[in-house]
Protein backbone atom coordinates (compact mmCIF):
# COMPACT_ATOMS: atom_id res chain seq x y z
CA UNK A 1 0.00 0.00 0.00
CA UNK A 2 2.30 2.95 -1.23
CA UNK A 3 1.33 6.34 0.29
CA UNK A 4 1.98 9.38 -1.59
CA UNK A 5 2.49 13.14 -0.56
CA UNK A 6 2.67 15.99 -2.09
CA UNK A 7 3.17 19.77 -1.11
CA UNK A 8 1.77 18.65 2.25
CA UNK A 9 1.45 22.25 4.94
CA UNK A 10 -0.54 22.18 7.68
CA UNK A 11 -0.57 25.54 9.98
CA UNK A 12 -1.74 25.41 13.10
CA UNK A 13 -3.96 28.27 14.86
CA UNK A 14 -1.60 30.42 16.16
CA UNK A 15 0.65 30.02 12.95
CA UNK A 16 2.83 27.28 14.04
CA UNK A 17 3.71 25.27 10.57
CA UNK A 18 4.36 22.05 11.74
CA UNK A 19 4.73 20.84 8.36
CA UNK A 20 5.94 23.08 5.47
CA UNK A 21 5.68 21.71 2.02
CA UNK A 22 6.44 18.14 2.73
CA UNK A 23 6.94 15.71 -0.73
CA UNK A 24 7.01 11.78 0.42
CA UNK A 25 6.84 8.62 -1.36
CA UNK A 26 6.24 5.53 1.13
CA UNK A 27 6.40 1.79 -0.27
CA UNK A 28 4.82 -0.98 0.51
CA UNK A 29 6.83 -2.64 3.99
CA UNK A 30 8.53 -1.17 6.98
CA UNK A 31 9.07 2.24 6.64
CA UNK A 32 10.94 4.71 9.22
CA UNK A 33 10.13 8.19 10.04
CA UNK A 34 12.46 9.73 12.30
CA UNK A 35 12.41 13.46 13.59
CA UNK A 36 13.51 15.03 16.62
CA UNK A 37 10.37 16.35 19.16
CA UNK A 38 8.52 18.93 16.87
CA UNK A 39 9.27 18.12 13.76
CA UNK A 40 5.81 17.25 13.01
CA UNK A 41 5.34 13.48 13.12
CA UNK A 42 2.51 13.82 14.66
CA UNK A 43 0.98 15.36 12.54
CA UNK A 44 1.45 13.80 9.66
CA UNK A 45 0.57 10.48 11.31
CA UNK A 46 -2.64 12.00 12.39
CA UNK A 47 -3.41 13.71 8.45
CA UNK A 48 -2.92 9.99 7.41
CA UNK A 49 -4.98 8.48 10.18
CA UNK A 50 -7.99 11.25 8.70
CA UNK A 51 -8.21 12.63 12.42
CA UNK A 52 -6.62 16.34 10.90
CA UNK A 53 -7.43 18.04 7.93
CA UNK A 54 -4.03 19.26 6.28
CA UNK A 55 -3.78 22.94 4.77
CA UNK A 56 -3.12 22.34 1.70
CA UNK A 57 -1.22 19.62 -0.32
CA UNK A 58 -2.13 15.84 -1.27
CA UNK A 59 -2.28 13.06 -0.05
CA UNK A 60 -3.22 9.65 -1.66
CA UNK A 61 -3.17 6.48 0.19
CA UNK A 62 -3.33 3.18 -1.79
CA UNK A 63 -4.72 5.59 -4.98
CA UNK A 64 -7.49 6.94 -2.65
CA UNK A 65 -7.20 11.08 -1.91
CA UNK A 66 -8.07 11.79 1.45
CA UNK A 67 -9.35 14.82 0.73
CA UNK A 68 -12.41 13.65 -0.50
CA UNK A 69 -14.94 11.93 2.12
CA UNK A 70 -15.08 8.45 -0.38
CA UNK A 71 -11.35 8.46 -0.16
CA UNK A 72 -11.36 8.90 3.24
CA UNK A 73 -13.71 6.46 4.11
CA UNK A 74 -11.57 3.72 1.66
CA UNK A 75 -8.45 4.65 3.12
CA UNK A 76 -10.24 4.45 7.27
CA UNK A 77 -11.21 0.86 6.06
CA UNK A 78 -7.47 0.16 5.06
CA UNK A 79 -5.67 1.57 8.24
CA UNK A 80 -4.91 0.55 11.62
CA UNK A 81 -3.63 3.20 13.84
CA UNK A 82 -1.62 3.16 17.05
CA UNK A 83 -1.60 6.85 18.46
CA UNK A 84 1.46 8.42 20.86
CA UNK A 85 -1.30 8.32 23.68
CA UNK A 86 -3.78 5.62 23.53
CA UNK A 87 -6.79 6.00 25.94
CA UNK A 88 -7.38 2.20 27.55
CA UNK A 89 -9.88 1.93 30.01
CA UNK A 90 -8.04 0.25 32.82
CA UNK A 91 -10.91 -1.95 34.21
CA UNK A 92 -11.56 -3.62 30.95
CA UNK A 93 -9.41 -6.85 30.66
CA UNK A 94 -7.13 -6.87 27.28
CA UNK A 95 -10.27 -9.38 25.72
CA UNK A 96 -13.18 -6.50 26.43
CA UNK A 97 -11.04 -4.05 25.36
CA UNK A 98 -10.64 -5.76 21.98
CA UNK A 99 -14.08 -6.40 22.24
CA UNK A 100 -15.16 -2.96 22.40
CA UNK A 101 -12.99 -1.09 20.20
CA UNK A 102 -14.24 -4.64 17.56
CA UNK A 103 -17.42 -3.16 18.13
CA UNK A 104 -17.00 0.18 17.31
CA UNK A 105 -14.92 -0.98 14.26
CA UNK A 106 -18.09 -2.68 13.15
CA UNK A 107 -17.45 -6.08 13.42
CA UNK A 108 -21.25 -6.83 14.55
CA UNK A 109 -20.72 -10.86 14.78
CA UNK A 110 -19.75 -11.88 18.25
CA UNK A 111 -18.25 -15.46 17.08
CA UNK A 112 -16.18 -12.91 14.70
CA UNK A 113 -14.95 -11.15 17.25
CA UNK A 114 -13.93 -13.57 19.40
CA UNK A 115 -12.03 -15.17 16.76
CA UNK A 116 -10.04 -12.43 15.65
CA UNK A 117 -9.39 -11.33 19.24
CA UNK A 118 -8.15 -14.96 19.69
CA UNK A 119 -5.70 -14.41 16.96
CA UNK A 120 -4.84 -10.89 17.57
CA UNK A 121 -4.34 -12.13 21.04
CA UNK A 122 -1.75 -14.66 19.64
CA UNK A 123 -0.01 -12.22 17.47
CA UNK A 124 0.78 -9.84 20.21
CA UNK A 125 1.65 -12.50 22.87
CA UNK A 126 -1.38 -11.55 25.13
CA UNK A 127 -3.38 -15.02 25.20
CA UNK A 128 -1.77 -15.38 28.93
CA UNK A 129 -2.89 -11.57 30.10
CA UNK A 130 -6.35 -11.51 27.92
CA UNK A 131 -8.42 -11.51 31.11
CA UNK A 132 -6.07 -9.23 33.08
CA UNK A 133 -7.48 -5.90 33.47
CA UNK A 134 -5.65 -3.31 31.40
CA UNK A 135 -4.33 -1.35 34.99
CA UNK A 136 -2.45 -4.32 35.80
CA UNK A 137 -0.29 -4.17 32.42
CA UNK A 138 3.26 -3.27 32.09
CA UNK A 139 4.00 -0.40 29.19
CA UNK A 140 5.06 -3.08 26.57
CA UNK A 141 2.42 -4.99 27.23
CA UNK A 142 0.00 -1.92 26.87
CA UNK A 143 1.47 -0.69 23.60
CA UNK A 144 0.85 -4.68 22.37
CA UNK A 145 -2.80 -4.56 23.49
CA UNK A 146 -2.78 -1.30 21.49
CA UNK A 147 -1.36 -2.81 18.03
CA UNK A 148 -3.88 -5.79 18.28
CA UNK A 149 -6.62 -3.21 18.36
CA UNK A 150 -4.92 -1.44 15.84
CA UNK A 151 -4.73 -4.50 13.69
CA UNK A 152 -8.42 -5.84 14.49
CA UNK A 153 -9.67 -4.77 11.03
CA UNK A 154 -6.53 -6.42 9.46
CA UNK A 155 -5.04 -3.05 7.81
CA UNK A 156 -3.10 -2.93 5.39
CA UNK A 157 -1.47 0.41 6.19
CA UNK A 158 -0.25 0.73 9.71
CA UNK A 159 0.61 3.51 11.44
CA UNK A 160 2.52 3.44 15.06
CA UNK A 161 3.76 6.99 16.51
CA UNK A 162 6.66 7.08 18.98
CA UNK A 163 5.51 3.64 19.74
CA UNK A 164 8.61 2.37 21.79
CA UNK A 165 8.46 5.69 24.31
CA UNK A 166 9.21 4.62 28.11
CA UNK A 167 9.39 1.13 26.90
CA UNK A 168 12.56 -1.45 29.34
CA UNK A 169 15.40 -2.35 26.73
CA UNK A 170 13.24 -6.13 26.64
CA UNK A 171 9.96 -5.01 25.97
CA UNK A 172 11.57 -2.36 23.30
CA UNK A 173 13.09 -5.49 21.42
CA UNK A 174 10.37 -6.69 21.58
CA UNK A 175 8.17 -4.48 20.01
CA UNK A 176 10.46 -3.62 16.96
CA UNK A 177 10.47 -7.59 16.17
CA UNK A 178 6.20 -7.71 16.30
CA UNK A 179 6.04 -4.59 13.96
CA UNK A 180 9.24 -6.39 11.50
CA UNK A 181 6.88 -9.22 11.47
CA UNK A 182 3.78 -7.42 10.77
CA UNK A 183 5.35 -6.15 7.74
CA UNK A 184 5.23 -8.22 5.27
CA UNK A 185 2.69 -7.29 2.64
CA UNK A 186 1.44 -4.36 4.64
CA UNK A 187 2.94 -0.82 5.00
CA UNK A 188 4.14 -0.25 8.44
CA UNK A 189 5.06 3.51 8.92
CA UNK A 190 7.01 3.83 12.25
CA UNK A 191 7.32 7.45 13.25
CA UNK A 192 9.62 7.72 16.05
CA UNK A 193 12.59 9.86 17.70
CA UNK A 194 14.32 7.11 18.40
CA UNK A 195 17.66 5.92 16.03
CA UNK A 196 17.41 2.42 16.83
CA UNK A 197 14.54 1.78 16.27
CA UNK A 198 14.58 2.61 13.00
CA UNK A 199 18.46 0.76 12.66
CA UNK A 200 16.97 -2.35 14.16
CA UNK A 201 13.49 -2.51 11.77
CA UNK A 202 13.74 -0.22 8.95
CA UNK A 203 15.24 -0.73 5.06
CA UNK A 204 14.05 2.55 4.29
CA UNK A 205 13.24 5.93 5.96
CA UNK A 206 12.72 9.55 6.08
CA UNK A 207 13.97 12.49 7.99
CA UNK A 208 11.82 15.12 9.12
CA UNK A 209 12.55 18.46 10.68
CA UNK A 210 10.94 21.61 11.20
CA UNK A 211 8.19 20.27 8.99
CA UNK A 212 10.28 19.53 5.90
CA UNK A 213 11.44 16.20 4.56
CA UNK A 214 15.33 16.90 5.39
CA UNK A 215 16.35 13.15 3.82
CA UNK A 216 14.66 9.79 2.43
CA UNK A 217 16.52 6.59 1.47
CA UNK A 218 17.97 3.67 2.70
CA UNK A 219 19.58 3.20 5.97
CA UNK A 220 23.01 2.80 4.24
CA UNK A 221 23.13 6.18 3.01
CA UNK A 222 21.66 7.81 6.07
CA UNK A 223 24.88 6.27 7.85
CA UNK A 224 27.03 7.72 4.65
CA UNK A 225 26.04 11.36 5.63
CA UNK A 226 28.64 10.70 8.92
CA UNK A 227 30.99 9.23 6.34
CA UNK A 228 35.05 10.45 7.75
CA UNK A 229 33.25 12.79 9.83
CA UNK A 230 33.00 10.66 13.32
CA UNK A 231 35.81 10.54 15.55
CA UNK A 232 37.58 8.79 18.92
CA UNK A 233 39.58 10.56 21.30
CA UNK A 234 41.08 9.24 24.58
CA UNK A 235 42.45 12.51 26.77
CA UNK A 236 42.86 12.75 30.12
CA UNK A 237 41.45 16.57 29.75
CA UNK A 238 38.30 18.48 28.71
CA UNK A 239 36.25 17.77 25.63
CA UNK A 240 38.04 19.35 22.28
CA UNK A 241 35.58 22.45 21.88
CA UNK A 242 35.50 21.54 17.87
CA UNK A 243 32.90 19.38 16.74
CA UNK A 244 29.80 17.56 18.07
CA UNK A 245 30.57 15.24 21.00
CA UNK A 246 27.97 11.97 20.68
CA UNK A 247 29.42 9.72 23.66
CA UNK A 248 31.90 10.14 26.55
CA UNK A 249 33.05 7.26 28.48
CA UNK A 250 35.53 7.14 31.45
CA UNK A 251 38.77 5.35 30.32
CA UNK A 252 41.53 5.11 33.05
CA UNK A 253 42.19 8.88 34.12
CA UNK A 254 40.49 9.98 31.16
CA UNK A 255 37.47 10.01 29.16
CA UNK A 256 36.93 8.52 25.57
CA UNK A 257 35.13 10.74 23.50
CA UNK A 258 33.15 10.55 19.91
CA UNK A 259 32.72 12.98 18.18
CA UNK A 260 31.28 14.28 14.72
CA UNK A 261 33.50 16.77 12.85
CA UNK A 262 34.52 17.76 9.74
CA UNK A 263 38.19 16.84 10.23
CA UNK A 264 40.09 15.46 12.94
CA UNK A 265 38.97 17.59 16.39
CA UNK A 266 42.42 17.08 17.71
CA UNK A 267 46.03 15.93 16.63
CA UNK A 268 45.25 12.22 18.05
CA UNK A 269 41.63 11.61 16.91
CA UNK A 270 40.81 8.46 15.04
CA UNK A 271 38.77 7.80 12.85
CA UNK A 272 35.42 5.59 13.41
CA UNK A 273 33.32 3.83 11.52
CA UNK A 274 30.00 5.97 11.65
CA UNK A 275 26.76 3.78 13.09
CA UNK A 276 22.57 5.71 11.93
CA UNK A 277 22.80 7.75 15.20
CA UNK A 278 26.06 9.18 13.67
CA UNK A 279 24.76 9.54 10.39
CA UNK A 280 21.49 11.13 11.81
CA UNK A 281 23.52 13.59 13.87
CA UNK A 282 25.82 14.62 10.96
CA UNK A 283 22.64 15.48 9.04
CA UNK A 284 21.02 17.20 11.67
CA UNK A 285 24.40 19.32 12.25
CA UNK A 286 24.42 19.72 8.35
CA UNK A 287 21.04 21.23 8.37
CA UNK A 288 21.69 24.07 11.24
N1 LIG B 1 -2.95 21.34 18.19
C1 LIG B 1 -1.87 22.10 18.01
N2 LIG B 1 -1.97 23.46 18.05
C2 LIG B 1 -0.90 24.25 17.84
N3 LIG B 1 0.35 23.78 17.58
C3 LIG B 1 0.52 22.44 17.55
C4 LIG B 1 -0.57 21.54 17.76
N4 LIG B 1 -0.10 20.27 17.66
C5 LIG B 1 1.22 20.37 17.40
N5 LIG B 1 1.60 21.66 17.33
C6 LIG B 1 2.95 22.18 17.02
O1 LIG B 1 3.30 21.71 15.73
C7 LIG B 1 4.69 21.35 15.68
C8 LIG B 1 4.81 19.90 15.25
O2 LIG B 1 4.25 19.08 16.28
P1 LIG B 1 4.13 17.49 16.16
O3 LIG B 1 3.48 17.01 17.42
O4 LIG B 1 3.52 17.14 14.85
O5 LIG B 1 5.68 17.06 16.14
P2 LIG B 1 6.35 15.66 16.47
O6 LIG B 1 7.46 15.49 15.50
O7 LIG B 1 5.32 14.59 16.51
O8 LIG B 1 6.91 15.90 17.92
P3 LIG B 1 6.78 15.01 19.23
O9 LIG B 1 7.73 13.89 19.05
O10 LIG B 1 7.21 15.98 20.31
O11 LIG B 1 5.34 14.61 19.33
C9 LIG B 1 5.23 21.65 17.07
O12 LIG B 1 5.82 22.93 17.03
C10 LIG B 1 4.01 21.61 17.95
O13 LIG B 1 4.19 22.45 19.09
Amino acid sequence: MRIEISRLTKTYKGGVHALNGLDLDVPTGMYGLLGSNGAGKTTLMRILAGLLKPTSGTVRVGGHDIATADGRLAVQRTLGYLPQDLGVYPDLTARQFLDYIALLKGIDSRPARRRRIGELLEVVSLTQDADRRLKGFSGGMLRRAGIAQALLADPRLLIVDEPTTGLDPEERIRFRTLLSQLAGERTVLLSTHIVEDVAQTCRLLAVLTKGRLAFTGDVGELVSQADHRVWTLTTPGPAPSYGRVVAAVPEGTGMRYRLIAPTAPAPHARPAEPTLEDGYLALMETGR
